[in-house]
């Protein structure tokens, strides 16, 4: 039996932009969209199209020149944030509205100021706008995590008829945990007559860590769009990450009824173009992109990744777009890695005794050295 397609929005431009300091011009961005273009990424969220005249010109630039991945503009519940998305998606190929508003009873009391009623036609009166400016809307329940699901129920059924093809039910605060979310998303599916009529999104944050399990708890339970960013950037503490979620996905086809369309080869190129643009670091231990994530040191992983590599790697380093995995020498390492990396460099030893030998001193110097050059090797084995 075929897998439903899982459709991958990518909101780096938009949501990983609002991170302080991760701002982007519009050819930052056209730089980064025609990289996930590449990637395969099924709808490219550019930015807030009301934020900004940079930001409108950026959406546009991007809607103007990509036509493989759909392009979305975010836009409030008000109708010139709305018209204006609308205006920077003229020239896309495939173009989408995506609107919002608050839905938890914090939310709209103190934020929005409004009573729930008010909020529910508004939001109707919204995605009408949109529809009549896009096919292609999307409708957000922000801070759907603190939600009250009857008035979710509500909402939602009356936003799918208006005319909203996607309903977003993002945990803007990064407040559920993963068996409660995923709950959440199967109950909107089965409780809403009209659920069948759209497709149902996740949009996670990572304050407690948990974006990833949530939005993958979500996807077993019948969401089939994850929105995500590259890196995990994003506001606050940031959205679940692109790589992690599509090579959980990739990875575990034995547990996922789901597959996605991306090249995962693309992967790297696209997180080191983000860290340059934003100038954000990847740490070394980040998943799938982290400079270590494929990298192993101790003696007993490598003498096992020397042997087969399916000993310590789930997924292959080539596949998201690494030259290869890595061994790198240090304190931790074993004779095995430490022969086989001095074979690399033309050195084979006479007998066992000189392997010792030169091990003993490897070991010496590693206890005093961070980083063991090949320099340093070359230099020990001459002594
Ligand atoms: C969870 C998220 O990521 S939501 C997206 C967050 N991203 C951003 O805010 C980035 C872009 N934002 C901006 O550039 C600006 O905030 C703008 C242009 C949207 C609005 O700017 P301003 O008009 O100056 O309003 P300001 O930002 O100070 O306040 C937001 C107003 O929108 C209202 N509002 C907030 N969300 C919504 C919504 N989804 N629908 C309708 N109104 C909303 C607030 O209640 C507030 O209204 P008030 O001015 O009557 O009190
Ligand atoms: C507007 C929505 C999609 C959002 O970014 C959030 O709630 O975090």
């Amino acid at each position: 039996m075929s897998k439903d397609k899982l459709v991958i929005f990518d909101t780096t431009l938009r949501d990983g932009e609002q991170s302080p300091g991760a701002s982007m011009d519009k050819e930052e961005k056209l730089e980064i969209a025609q990289q996930l273009e590449k990637m395969r990424v099924d709808v490219i969220e550019a930015g807030f199209a009301v934020a900004s005249p940079g930001d409108f010109e950026a959406v546009k630039l991007v809607a103007d020149t990509i036509k493989d991945s759909t392009i979305c503009s975010l836009s409030r519940a008000v109708a010139k944030d709305i018209e204006v998305a609308g205006d920077a998606l003229k020239g896309a190929n495939s173009g989408r509205i995506h609107t919002f508003i608050a839905t938890s009873p914090l939310h709209m009391k103190h934020k929005l100021q409004m009573e729930p009623n008010d909020v529910i036609e508004q939001a109707v009166k919204s995605v009408k706008l949109a529809r009549s400016l896009c096919d292609d809307v999307e409708f957000s329940c922000e801070d759907a995590g603190r939600s009250e699901l009857d008035f979710m129920c509500r909402i939602i059924e009356q936003v799918i008829d208006a005319g909203a093809r996607t309903i977003n039910i993002p945990d803007t605060v990064g407040y559920n945990m993963p068996d409660q979310y995923a709950n959440t998303i199967q109950q909107l599916i089965e409780r809403i007559p009209n659920s069948d009529k759209a497709i149902f999104s996740v949009h996670c944050h990572n304050d407690l860590g948990l974006a990833v399990a949530n939005s993958l708890a979500a996807v077993q339970k019948g969401a089939r769009q994850v929105e995500c960013t590259i890196n995990g950037l994003g506001e606050r503490a940031g959205n679940a990450s692109l790589e992690e979620v599509v090579m959980a996905i990739k990875t575990r086809p034995d547990y996922f009824n789901v597959d996605v369309d991306i090249d995962t080869r693309h992967i790297v190129p696209t997180s080191q173009l983000v860290s340059k643009v934003t100038e954000f670091a990847v740490q070394p231990n980040k998943a799938i992109v982290g400079d270590n994530a494929f990298a192993h040191e101790s003696g007993i992983h490598q003498d096992g990744v020397l042997k087969n590599r399916e000993t310590y790697e789930i997924m292959r380093a080539e596949d998201v777009g690494w030259a290869n995995n890595r061994m790198v020498l240090g304190k931790h390492s074993g004779r095995n890695a430490f022969k086989s990396h001095l074979a690399g460099l033309g050195i084979q030893f006479d007998n066992n005794d000189d392997l010792k030998q030169a091990f003993v001193a490897f070991k010496e110097l590693a206890d005093r050295k961070h980083d063991i050059l090949d320099e340093d090797l070359l230099s020990l084995v001459k002594r």
